[in-house]
C-alpha cells in the first residue's frame, strides 16, 4: 500500500483549518490526560494534589496580607501581637508554595519521561511494522523526523499544560472571589487583561508548527551530514576521498540557513508575544488606576486596597499562566495531529493481522505475471514475471545489475506486495496469509545484511528470535557456513561482541561477516531459503565449501540464490535468467549454454574476463558496438548496465 501523501503544505492547511474550539480543547485534554494516566497514574495523582495545595495556598496569601494590613493600619498604636498570626501564616504559605513547586518539578520530570517512553514505544511499533514501501518515501522520513524530534514529547507537554491550567483555574477562582469581594469591577478589568494574550497566542501556535514542518527536511539533511562525518562505516571513505572539509562546509551552510530562518521565526514570535504582553500590561495599568480612583473616592479602605493590589497582580499571573497553558495545549495539538497521522500508518499492518497462517511446507511456489514498481519509479522493476519453485530444488536467479533479482526476492519473502499478478503457495495466494506468518516460513539473507552489535551467538540466534536457541543449534548453523572456526578463534569464542562500538568488541572481515549472516539464515530453519549473493565476499575456498555442502545443509528445504558468480550457478538444479524485469530464459546450465542466449553470453563474458582488454571488446560487442577496445567499449558497457 503506497504511503499516505504527507505534503507539508497540505499539513499546514489542515493545521490552519483546525479551529480553537472548546470541543477541540476538551478532546486534546482528554486524550493527553488519559495517556499520562496510562503511563504514570501515581505521579499524575500526586501532581494534581500538589497543584490544588499550591493553588489554595496562593488564595490564602491574599487573606493573610489583608489581615496583616488591617492589624498594621488599625487606629491607635500598632498591635504587634495581632500581626504575628498573619506573618507566620504568610511565611508558612510561602514556604509551602516553594516546597510544592520543587516537588512538582521533579514529579513532572519523572512523569514526562514515562509519557515519552509510552509514545516512543508506539512510534517504534509503527516504524518497525509499516509496509516497507514507506521507507522508499522521503515524505515518510520527514514525517518520522518531525515525530522523533517534536511530537513524541508533546503529549507530555499537554499534560503539563493541563496541570498548570488546572492549578491556574483553582488559584484564579480563589483570587477572583477575594477580588470580587473588594470590587466586582476590579475583577472584570483584571480578567480583561487576558484577551490580548489570547489573540496573539493563537497566531504563535501556528507559527511554531509551520516552522517545524518547513524545517523537517533541512534538519534531516543536517543529521545525515553529521552521520557522514561521525559514522564508523563512513569514516574510512571520508578520509580516503578527503571529504571532511567539503562536508563540514556543507554542514555550516545548512546550519547558517537554518539559523537565518530561526532568527526570523524568533523575531516574529517575539513580536507577537510583545504585542500580547503590552496589551495585558495596558489593561493591568488601567485596573490599578481604577483602584486608585476607588481609594480616592473612599469606596475601598487601605487594607482592602493593599490586598486587592496583591490579588490583581496574582490574578494577572494566573490568567497569563492559564492562557500560556491553553496555548501550549493547542500548539501541541497541531503536533499531536501529526503524531496521530504517523501512528495511523501502522493501521494497515494491524488490519492485516487477519489472514490464515502460512503452511510450514509447500510443494510448489508459483509466480504468475507479477508486476512491481517502486514508489515514484517511472519504470517497472518487474514486468510480468512467471516462474515456479518446486519443493527441495536449488534454483539460481541470474541477470545483469538492475534486472530485478533482489526485488523478486523481496516479493517472494512477503516484504512487498505485487502491483499485479500473484504469488501463490500451492494455489493459495500469499496475500491471504497473515504477512508475519508468511515471513516466518521464509529465510532471507540480503546483500546488505545487518551486522548487529551483539555477540556471535546472538548474531546467529536473531535468525529465529521467537525460539530459544541452544548452543548446539547455533554452532551447527555456524558450522554449515564456516563461521564456527571464525567465532571460535575470537577472544571469548561465540560470546565475543561483534562490534567496535562498545568496549571489548571486535570486528570481522567482510567475508567472515557474510559467513555469520548465512549462519543466521540457516538457523532460521524455514522451508524457503533466499540467498542474495551469498558468496559475494567469500574467498574461493569458503565459497567452494559453502556450495559443496549446500544441499546437505538445506536438508530438503527449497533455496533460491542470486549470484553473479557463474561457477557457483552452474551447479543449481535450474537457472532462471532475468533481464529488465522479465524472465527471459530458464533451464539447467548445459541447456542454457546450448541455447546460446543471454545466459550463455554472460557466462562467456565472465569466463573470459581479464585485464588485457578482452572484456571491453566483448562487452562492446554484446552492446552492439563495433568491437572497438578502449573508451568506446567502456561507454558501451556503462550504457548497458544502466539501461
Ligand atoms: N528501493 C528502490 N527504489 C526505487 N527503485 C529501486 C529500488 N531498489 C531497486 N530499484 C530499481 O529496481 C530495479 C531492480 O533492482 P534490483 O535491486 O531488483 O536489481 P538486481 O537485479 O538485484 O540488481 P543487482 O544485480 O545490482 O543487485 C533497478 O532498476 C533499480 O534501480
Amino acid at each position: 500500500m503506497p504511503p499516505a501523501p504527507l505534503d507539508p503544505v497540505a499539513l499546514r492547511v489542515a493545521a490552519r483549518s483546525q479551529t480553537k474550539s472548546l470541543g477541540r480543547l476538551a478532546f486534546l485534554i482528554r486524550s493527553s490526560v488519559s495517556l499520562a494516566w496510562s503511563a504514570g497514574p501515581r505521579p499524575l495523582t500526586a501532581l494534581v494534589l500538589l497543584q490544588v495545595v499550591s493553588a489554595v495556598a496562593l488564595g490564602l496569601q491574599v487573606v493573610a496580607v489583608q489581615r496583616l494590613l488591617s492589624a498594621v493600619l488599625a487606629p491607635g498604636d500598632a498591635d504587634l501581637a495581632a500581626t504575628a498570626g498573619p506573618v507566620i501564616v504568610l511565611a508558612g504559605l510561602t514556604a509551602l508554595g516553594a516546597v510544592t513547586g520543587a516537588v512538582q518539578t521533579q514529579l513532572l520530570r519523572v512523569l514526562g519521561e514515562m509519557v515519552v517512553r509510552t509514545m516512543w514505544t508506539r512510534v517504534l511499533r509503527v516504524a518497525t511494522g509499516v509496509d516497507l514501501r514507506h521507507f522508499e518515501s522521503p515524505e515518510f522520513y520527514d514525517h518520522l523526523s518531525r515525530v522523533q524530534g517534536n511530537a513524541v514529547a508533546r503529549p507530555y507537554q499537554v499534560t503539563q499544560g493541563v496541570l498548570s491550567a488546572a492549578g491556574a483555574v483553582v488559584a484564579g477562582l480563589g483570587l477572583a472571589v477575594a477580588l470580587a469581594s473588594f470590587s466586582p469591577a476590579l475583577l472584570a478589568l483584571a480578567l480583561l487583561g487576558g484577551i490580548p494574550l489570547l489573540l496573539t497566542s493563537r497566531r504563535e501556535s501556528r507559527l511554531e508548527f509551520d516552522f517545524s514542518v518547513a524545517q523537517a527536511t533541512a534538519i534531516r539533511r543536517r543529521a545525515y551530514l553529521v552521520l557522514l562525518q561521525t559514522g564508523r562505516d563512513e569514516a574510512k571513505e571520508v578520509r580516503a576521498f578527503g571529504l571532511g572539509t567539503w562536508l563540514s562546509a556543507e554542514f555550516e551552510a545548512l546550519y547558517e540557513h537554518y539559523l537565518g530562518d530561526l532568527r526570523r521565526h524568533a523575531v516574529r514570535r517575539g513580536l507577537l508575544s510583545l504585542v500580547g504582553q503590552l496589551g495585558a500590561a495596558i489593561v493591568l495599568g488601567g485596573t490599578l488606576f481604577f483602584l486608585v480612583w476607588l481609594i480616592s473616592r473612599g469606596a475601598i479602605d487601605v487594607p482592602d486596597a493593599g490586598a486587592a493590589v496583591l490579588a490583581i497582580r496574582m490574578l494577572a499571573t494566573q490568567v497569563q499562566s492559564l492562557l500560556r497553558s491553553v496555548q501550549l495545549i493547542f500548539e501541541s495539538g497541531l503536533f499531536l495531529d501529526d503524531l496521530d497521522s504517523f501512528l495511523e500508518l501502522g493501521m494497515p499492518a494491524l488490519e492485516q493481522s487477519h489472514g490464515s497462517d502460512a503452511p510450514a511446507s509447500f510443494d510448489t511456489i508459483r509466480v504468475d505475471d507479477v508486476h512491481f514498481s517502486y514508489p515514484g519509479a517511472s519504470v517497472e522493476a518487474l514486468r510480468g514475471v512467471d516462474l515456479e519453485l518446486r519443493a527441495g530444488e536449488i534454483v539460481a536467479l541470474v541477470g545483469e545489475n538492475g534486472s530485478g533479482k533482489s526485488t523478486l526476492a523481496k516479493l517472494l519473502a512477503g516484504l512487498y506486495q505485487p502491483d499485479g499478478g500473484r504469488i501463490s503457495w500451492d494455489d493459495t495466494d500469499i496475500s491471504r496469509f497473515h504477512p508475519a506468518s508468511l515471513r516466518e516460513q521464509v529465510s532471507v539473507t540480503f546483500q546488505d545484511f545487518v551486522r548487529y552489535a551483539l555477540s556471535g551467538t546472538d548474531n546467529i540466534a536473531v535468525g529465529r528470535i521467537d525460539r530459544p536457541a541452544t548452543p548446539a543449534q547455533v554452532r551447527a548453523a555456524a558450522r554449515a557456513t564456516g563461521a564456527e572456526g571464525v567465532l571460535d578463534a575470537l577472544p571469548h569464542g561465540f560470546d565475543t561482541l561483534l562490534s567496535r562500538l562498545f568496549a571489548g568488541g571486535i570486528d570481522l572481515s567482510g567475508g567472515e561477516w557474510q559467513r555469520v549472516a548465512l549462519a543466521r539464515s540457516f538457523f532460521r530453519d524455514a522451508p524457503l531459503v533466499i540467498l542474495d549473493e551469498p558468496s559475494a565476499s567469500l574467498d574461493p575456498r569458503a565459497e567452494h565449501a559453502l556450495f559443496a555442502t549446500l544441499r546437505d545443509v538445506l536438508a530438503g528445504r527449497t533455496a533460491l540464490f542470486i549470484s553473479h558468480r557463474y561457477a557457483t550457478v552452474r551447479g543449481a538444479d535450474r537457472i532462471i535468467v532475468l533481464d529488465a524485469g522479465a524472465v527471459v530464459e530458464e533451464g539447467t546450465h548445459d541447456e542454457l549454454i546450448e541455447a546460446g542466449g543471454h545466459y550463455a553470453d554472460l557466462y562467456r563474458l565472465q569466463s573470459h574476463t581479464d585485464i588485457a582488454g578482452a572484456p571491453l571488446a566483448a562487452v562492446a560487442a554484446t552492446a552492439g558496438g563495433a568491437g572497438q577496445v578502449g573508451r568506446t567499449g567502456v561507454a558501451a558497457a556503462s550504457h548497458r548496465s544502466s539501461s
